[in-house]
């Protein structure tokens, strides 16, 4: 639907109030396989399940025990947490999403990192076809001052647990960084800032996150064989943050979780991350960004192929007059990496 369309339903629907505490524990997703998932979700304030497409409030009549249209849910504790559900007779296990207490989801990296980290290094970014513009790689600060840096991959807290920038920096070719700072802008009105969490990332950290992810998980990282559009400058990992706390809008999931609940169409969670998660989609995407289909929180840049795969380090770019941050510049013809003959995905 068109951005504005999307803009009003949100203005019009308002923004939901958070979901009682007492929820928490008890929203998710039960069932042993995927193949019959039952959501138990925040909705219109309700307490909800959603199970194949349709949705059915519950009505709570003891503890742990709700009403449904057409039965009973019961809720089954141990050690302090929720287990399990019944429905109908059926119990249906709580299945394990991301991580309880909303820290960084992390993976047990395949091969040690150091080791990612020499391979990754001596290898050559993929041959691509120019004509490209010259690179002008600008901070994400740059255009609007209430965009704020949480440099997940400069720290251990990130999903492979080990830093790989040496600084906080965060660049986007220049036409993506000004749009960047118009959706700011545009989320001002609604109490929100943006805070990212990445954007220019070198070809040779996109090459370690592929190799040291499991395969099943290895939709939520980029083929080096490709590229990631974040090696061009025209990718950023962003989220929300209050701009009068400081504090990180709740999204339906952790930033790089590799679960279901990253999907921007993810139906789970309450209102209010699902309202948050569209609004930061809504801005992004009225300003020429799209949301990568498996993580709310990435969003490609709509003129991504007119720049090539860049490999080096913030400090090489720095070091070669590039004008990050501070001056105007192309990155000159030698650091222009090689091209890419097939289609990129994310
Ligand atoms: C690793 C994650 N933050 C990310 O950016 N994933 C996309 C698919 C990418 O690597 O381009
Ligand atoms: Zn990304």
């Amino acid at each position: 639907q068109p951005v504005d369309t999307a803009f009003r339903q949100l203005l019009t629907s308002g923004k939901p109030a958070p979901a009682p505490p007492a929820w928490r524990a008890l929203i998710g997703e039960y069932g042993a396989t995927d193949s019959d998932t039952l959501f138990v979700l925040e909705r219109d304030g309700r307490l909800t399940t959603l199970r194949h497409g349709t949705y059915a409030a519950l009505t709570e009549v003891a503890p742990d025990t709700f009403l449904l249209a057409d039965g009973r849910l019961t809720v089954e504790r141990a050690g302090g947490k929720v287990a399990a559900v019944s429905v109908g007779g059926a119990r249906l296990p709580k299945r394990a999403l991301g991580t309880e207490d909303g820290s960084q989801f992390t993976i047990t990296p395949l091969r040690p990192v150091a080791e990612l980290r020499r391979e990754a290094l001596a290898a050559t970014p993929p041959h691509e076809q120019g004509p490209f513009r010259p690179s002008d790689l600008v901070a994400v600060t740059t255009f609007d001052t209430t965009v704020h840096l949480d440099v997940r991959y400069a720290t251990r807290n990130n999903f492979m647990r080990t830093p790989f920038y040496s600084s906080a920096r965060a660049f986007l070719q220049r036409p993506a960084a000004e749009a960047l700072g118009r959706a700011s802008a545009m989320l001002r009105p609604f109490g929100y800032g943006l805070l990212v969490h990445d954007a220019y990332r070198p070809w040779y950290v996109t090459k370690m996150f592929w190799e040291g992810t499991p395969v099943p998980q290895r939709v939520f990282v980029a083929d080096p064989a490709q590229g990631s559009r974040h090696n061009r400058g025209e990718a950023v990992d962003l989220t929300l943050y209050d701009l009068r706390t400081g504090k990180p809008a709740e999204m339906t999931g952790g930033y790089d979780e590799m679960t279901a609940r990253s999907y921007p169409v993810y139906p789970g969670g309450t209102s209010l991350q699902r309202w948050q998660r569209d609004l930061l989609r809504v801005a992004m995407e009225s300003v020429g960004f799209t949301v990568y289909d498996a993580e709310w929180w990435h969003f490609d840049f709509k003129d991504w192929r007119s720049y090539p795969i860049g490999t080096q380090t913030f400090e090489q770019l720095d070091t070669r007059d590039s004008g990050l941050g501070t001056r105007r510049g192309a990155v000159p013809e030698s650091r222009v990496p090689r091209p890419e003959s097939r289609p990129l995905q994310p």
